[in-house]
């Protein structure tokens, strides 16, 4: 059985150990810089983030929602990443995810549909049929893509945000919780309420 090592200790890392777990791997432990305590879900810290290098056995998952992390640490080091699916997903046959790719339970993603690396398809997220979905984005629990949906690299969609069909998300946007996108969002930035527009601060 693979032993998997978890980048992050946190609430996500949590739900990301249990779904690795339950995708039929071994989870070593986690390795965070500022770990709230010795262990996390019954499994040990071993030490800050920077040790990954120390397991080349290993493979590895990132477990933190920030997807300017996730970015930072696939690039800063070449791990063997692998793609976890709970088993109470729905994961088309032709669909595509990513490596370090984390699609949790309930979340549904629909033929044709491609997402990338280090992506997080949350609980109960709906990814419809050819629908693009950028690496390092995070698509919050309960949201929902119509069909042919593309959401640029490293774009948060908020928890139950709801986005039209062959509607087109830029790179870098933050989507707010519960909105409704119904138009291309073109620029990089936040946008809330439905229909959603970008909010100015
Ligand atoms: C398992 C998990 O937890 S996964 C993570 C799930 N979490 C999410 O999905 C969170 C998504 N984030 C949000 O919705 C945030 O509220 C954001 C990113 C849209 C905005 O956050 P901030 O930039 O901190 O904005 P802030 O809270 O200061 O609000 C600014 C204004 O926008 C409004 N606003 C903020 N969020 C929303 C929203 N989701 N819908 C409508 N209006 C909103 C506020 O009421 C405020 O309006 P005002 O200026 O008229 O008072």
């Amino acid at each position: 059985m693979n032993q998997v090592l978890i980048l992050g200790a946190g609430g996500h890392a949590k739900v990301v150990a249990d779904l690795v777990e339950l995708a039929g791997y071994a989870v070593a432990g986690f390795l965070d810089d500022h770990p709230a305590g010795p262990d996390v879900f019954g499994k040990p810290v071993l030490g800050p983030i920077a040790d990954c290098l120390r397991y080349p056995e290993h493979a590895f998952v990132i477990g933190i929602g920030s997807n300017r992390v996730r970015r930072e640490l696939a690039a800063r080091y070449p791990l063997r990443w692998i793609t976890a699916v709970h088993p109470k997903a729905v994961v088309a046959r032709d669909a595509m995810l990513g490596p370090g790719t984390v699609v949790m339970a309930n979340a549904v993603v629909n033929p044709g549909a491609a997402v990338g690396a280090h992506a997080i398809v949350n609980t109960g997220a709906i990814v419809e049929h050819d629908n693009v979905v950028g690496d390092f984005a995070h698509l919050s629990p309960g949201c929902a893509l119509g069909g042919t949906v593309t959401v640029g690299a490293g774009t948060h969609v908020g928890i139950g945000a709801c986005v039209r069909n062959n509607v087109c998300i830029a790179p870098d946007c933050v989507i707010g919780a519960g909105a409704v996108v119904i138009t291309d969002l073109k620029q990089p930035g936040t946008y809330v309420g439905c229909p959603a527009k970008r909010l100015n601060k």
